[in-house]
């Protein structure tokens, strides 16, 4: 399906909260790492209360999809977790568990929600003011656009995308087809692509998107705190 680059607009007012839903991932293997991510500490806080805190602040409600076996660490009070449908089937089975639940939870704020951020906890740094930006830009798109999503290196980051609720039917009939990629699952939306340096005012060090998968990672990102 089609994709295009998005022309650069000025930043508008604050983003309503509630319009804007997020899903943390936290479930997988973190076999690179050779210890579950969710739980490791940067400064004061594990990834994943760090991810979620800040996330917190642009989104509601945060739902965590976590492994069923996970041991998880402690969270901020408002952080929901959902485990997941297909644990250890990959982040294409956690979005699709994320979806589902806020497309059926009619108590949450989600029923005016017409976009969710996803990341994943192993991206710690992640930025509010990114994110809000990319909240206020996709806001802004016309609602045949399906996702809006960061684009590093030549490369999509579909862990740091903001995803129409109605992809769930897509994300659906991409995980029976027994695809697992959120890379494939892309390539079948309606995709508005943000060039990370029109997000770089922000962030200019792109901490936002410094994935912690290795112990080597790990180390140097507790250098920058
Ligand atoms: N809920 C859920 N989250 C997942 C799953 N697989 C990966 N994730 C999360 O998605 C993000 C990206 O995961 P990866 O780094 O690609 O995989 P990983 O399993 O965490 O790590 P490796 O085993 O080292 O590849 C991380 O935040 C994971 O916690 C899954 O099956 N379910």
């Amino acid at each position: 399906m089609s994709t295009r680059f998005y022309d650069n607009i000025e930043p508008t007012d604050a983003v309503p909260r509630g319009k804007f839903a997020a899903i943390v991932l936290c479930g997988g293997r973190s076999q690179r790492m050779g210890t579950d991510k969710a739980s490791i500490r940067l400064g004061d806080e594990t990834f994943l209360h760090r991810t979620c805190r800040v996330i917190d602040d642009v989104a509601a409600p945060v739902i965590v999809i976590a492994n069923p076996t996970q041991a998880l660490p402690t969270l901020p009070a408002q952080i929901t977790v959902v485990l997941d449908k297909f644990p250890n089937e990959g982040p294409l089975g956690g979005l699709l568990t994320g979806l589902t639940f806020l497309n059926d939870q009619r108590k949450l704020e989600a029923a005016e929600t017409c976009g969710v951020f996803l990341s994943g906890c192993d991206t710690p740094l992640v930025n509010a003011n990114v994110i809000a930006e990319m909240q206020r830009r996709f806001l802004t798109l016309e609602p045949s656009v399906d996702a809006l999503v960061v684009v590093h290196e030549s490369r999509r980051q579909p862990l740091h995308a903001i995803y129409r609720r109605s992809i769930a039917t897509q994300a659906a009939a991409s995980f029976e087809r027994g695809e697992r990629s959120l890379q494939k699952l892309l390539q079948g939306l309606n995709v508005v692509e943000v060039p990370v340096s029109e997000l770089a005012a922000l962030d200019p060090d792109l901490l936002f998107l410094k994935n912690i998968n290795t112990p080597e990672d790990l180390a140097a990102a507790r250098s920058l705190l």
